[in-house]
């Protein structure tokens, strides 16, 4: 149907397959040889040309930084947009073995101006029983002058074709829009740290019955942290988290397979970036526990008194001692102390058990997850999900 024009050419569970369990789980098609993937780029329309972007260089990453600034998501509103900083940027598309061929730009001939971007990064991600090596897809974005000229699937196209030149014939991705066809749908959930302005900015409303110094005080935090031997990770931790990330994700039915090498660069913490935490038994100094966020801003698009929304992402918790709501309170507490409005977390992994304990509310949008040419019999709970994309 005209609805997925594109998507129904894909090798995707396509909405027909729907509960047809005779298909079996895995791969949807096989790897062509590399003599037979196309050597070439894809054709765009005649006034655009390909540009791979090196994210290390200066001028490179901030052009990037300015189209997401400019052109990313929005919430339906359109009073919110993503705006993730260079060294967000740099600290997600470089992780280990990455291939800086997937950093893929569309520059306007004549001008060399950046008008849209696709990336992925090579991930090793266990589907129940098999490690699938897979490219995350993210950032793909077009120029608002540039919408509805069907860029986005010759971009999806193309990085395609790059991944399959390294011989990776797998992919996820999230969108907040319905494609052929979810492995899950999962719900954005916040917990207000700073109110005052969460309602000032049109994101929250006072409740009914509720004064402002009311909504103050019942979402206030301690001022410090309660859990003894609660601290920032270190690298000589490294080791002990991946032990203890890879046991607890083990559970989930799609999850990262983080090696010390992925934990020490998705979880070692980086200013304004990435925050870790763990839990160091004070009498045995073994790692019990383990909370992280991210730091992702949005611009807020036209309030009189702040311009910017300070938010952290719920990352990757692992709890084994510690109770995860007491875990994930003292997360929210160091978050407060950083200076965060708002502590956003998907209804993932064990998450629902603390979302309204903590005082989260649910968000308006949905986040669907997607795995390209891998097919799941069945579509999987929220809870049933490890794995978290930025
Ligand atoms: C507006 O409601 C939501 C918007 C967003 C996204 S869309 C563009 C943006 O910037 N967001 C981050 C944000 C903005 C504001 C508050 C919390 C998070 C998400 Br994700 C979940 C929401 O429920």
């Amino acid at each position: 149907s005209k609805r997925h024009k594109f998507w129904e050419t894909q090798p995707v569970g396509q909405f027909k397959d729907l509960g047809d369990s005779s298909l079996p789980e895995g791969p949807i098609e096989e790897p062509t040889p590399l003599s037979e993937v196309k050597q070439d780029p894809y054709n765009l329309p005649a006034q655009y040309e390909w540009s791979t972007c090196d994210m290390e260089d200066g001028p490179t990453c901030n052009e990037v930084y300015a189209l997401l600034a400019q052109n990313y998501v929005e919430d339906d509103e359109n009073m919110f947009r993503f705006n993730y900083s260079t060294n967000f940027l740099r600290w997600a598309l470089r992780p280990p073995a990455y291939f800086k061929s997937w950093h893929i730009g569309v520059r306007v001939k004549a001008s060399k101006k950046l008008v849209a971007f696709i990336t992925g990064v090579p991930a090793r991600i266990r589907v129940r029983n098999e490690v699938v090596k897979m490219a995350e897809i993210n950032f793909l974005c077009v120029h608002k002058k540039l919408r509805s000229k069907r860029l986005a699937p010759v971009m999806i196209k193309e990085v395609t074709r790059r991944v399959h030149l390294e011989n990776i014939w797998q992919a996820a991705y999230t969108a907040g829009v319905v494609l052929p066809t979810p492995v899950t749908t999962c719900r954005y959930w916040h917990r207000s740290l700073n109110p005052k302005k969460l309602i000032d900015v049109g994101f929250s409303r006072l409740g009914p019955r509720m004064t402002m110094s009311r909504t103050i005080r019942l979402y206030k935090l301690p001022g410090s942290t309660v859990t003894p031997g609660f601290r920032k990770m270190e690298l000589r931790d490294v080791p002990a988290v991946t032990r203890l990330l890879r046991g607890y994700l083990g559970q989930f039915a799609v999850a990262p397979d983080f090696d010390e090498a992925d934990v020490e660069h998705w979880l070692l913490p980086r200013e304004d970036v990435v925050d870790s935490y763990l839990v160091e038994s004070p009498e045995t100094h073994e790692i019990t526990d383990f909370c992280s966020f991210y730091s992702l801003p949005s611009s807020i698009l036209n309030n009189a008194n702040y311009s910017v929304l300070k938010a952290a992402y719920s990352y990757y918790n692992v709890s084994t001692k510690t109770p995860l709501l007491q875990l994930m309170n003292d997360a929210l507490i160091v978050a407060k102390q950083k200076g965060f409005d708002v502590f956003n977390a998907l209804d993932v992994m064990h998450n629902e058990g603390f979302l309204k304990e903590l005082k989260f509310g649910p968000g308006d949008g949905q986040l669907h997850y997607y795995l390209y040419n891998y097919r799941l019999r069945n579509p999987l709970k929220p809870s049933e999900l490890g794995l978290v994309l930025l």
